[in-house]
């Protein structure tokens, strides 16, 4: 990519688009474009053939997308396969029909079967039901890694899709309901302390494993595979390790200085049990994670603490 080429991210002010903002930033890139939902709602066909026409971008990293956790996803089962299925169809096709050099797909884990083999391989897609919680997002995500190979394919396109692992940083949603374990943890531990309250009561049984990495990691991830990667298919983002809910729940109760108790309520769904990436294909190609867990965690925390001196949670 030269350093003047015209990149759309799609979703800059989310945590993943505003973590690929930093790095291209950082790494001098100078034509970048971006429009917020509100400048730019990309489930308008119409609006969004009109942006490419005008704008012409050579790159574009798709991180748009309506996003959230487990209760989300299946309580706005309608809107995550609607939503998620115009976003992605009307970049993907303006994209073609603009001759955009390259464009990157962002899928996630829970494309795969709820019962595949630990870790997953890229290969698992479609070779089993999915989990139910999330199926309609899953589905929205498999079409998207279909569109791009099609295109391939049919128009010789390079499009390429990434599947990241649970993502967690700067920018996170702290939604009480909505929004995924690990921020919903910070706050709830963070509130619980200063509360001092008793217990913290979290979702589930606590036994689902889940892999977590840093949004900026992932945004060097993509900022490599953007440059280096041109295949069909798909290719995992993760770290390759894991923790049960109930460990990272521990480990949050200690980052944010929390002394009481923690209850779980097994009235909330799980979700699928295990979702580890199988990383060897990515790093095969060169690239590792560098952020864990514990110094995630604590770079996280500082962000929330920030965000709650300069505004108001809902
Ligand atoms: N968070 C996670 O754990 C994971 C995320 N992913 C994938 O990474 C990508 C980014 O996720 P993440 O950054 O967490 O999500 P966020 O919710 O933080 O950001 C999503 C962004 O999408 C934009 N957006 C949503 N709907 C529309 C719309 N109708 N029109 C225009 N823009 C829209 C929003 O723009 P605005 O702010 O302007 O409203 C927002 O900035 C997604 O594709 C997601 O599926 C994959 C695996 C895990
Ligand atoms: C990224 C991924 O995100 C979603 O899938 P998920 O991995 O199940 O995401 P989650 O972060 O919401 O939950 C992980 C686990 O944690 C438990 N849990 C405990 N306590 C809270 C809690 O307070 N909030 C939440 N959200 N979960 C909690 C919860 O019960 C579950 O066992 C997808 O729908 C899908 O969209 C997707 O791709």
């Amino acid at each position: 990519m030269d350093k003047n080429a015209k990149i759309y991210i799609a979703g800059h002010r989310g945590m993943v688009g505003s973590a690929i903002y930093r790095k291209l930033t950082k790494e001098g890139f100078n034509n970048i474009i971006t429009r917020t939902s509100s400048e730019l709602d990309l489930r308008n066909q119409v609006a969004v053939a009109d942006f490419f026409a005008d704008e012409k971008p050579d790159y574009v990293f798709l991180a748009a997308a309506k996003v959230g956790g487990i209760l989300a996803n299946n309580t706005y089962r309608a809107d995550f396969l609607y939503d998620n299925l115009q976003i992605q169809s009307n970049i993907i096709h303006s994209s073609y029909l603009n001759k955009v050099t390259k464009l990157m797909f962002l899928g996630s884990s829970c494309i795969y079967p709820k019962m595949a083999p630990q870790p997953l391989k890229e290969e698992y897609l479609l070779t089993g039901p999915l989990e139910s919680t999330n199926e309609p997002y899953a589905i929205a995500k498999i079409a998207g890694i279909k569109m791009c190979d099609a295109y391939r394919q049919q128009y010789g396109c390079n499009f390429i899709s990434v599947m990241p692992t649970n993502l967690y940083g700067y920018n996170d949603n702290y939604h009480p309901e909505n929004s995924h374990v690990l921020p919903a943890l910070i706050r709830r531990f963070h509130e619980a302390k200063v509360a001092q309250a008793d217990a913290v009561t979290i979702w589930g049984t606590g036994t689902p494993k889940r892999e977590f990495l840093f949004a900026d990691d992932l945004a060097e991830a993509c900022y490599f595979l953007m440059q280096t990667y041109n295949e069909e298919g798909l290719i995992n983002i993760g770290t390759g390790t894991d923790v049960s809910i109930k460990e990272l729940a521990e480990l949050i109760k200690q980052v944010t200085g929390y002394s009481g108790a923690i209850n779980f309520d097994s009235s909330k769904p799980d979700g699928t049990p295990r979702k580890l990436m199988d990383v060897s294909k990515l790093e095969s190609k060169g690239w590792k994670h560098r952020i864990n867990l514990e110094e995630g965690l604590s770079l996280t925390y500082q962000d929330y603490l920030d965000k709650l001196n300069k505004t108001v949670l809902v």
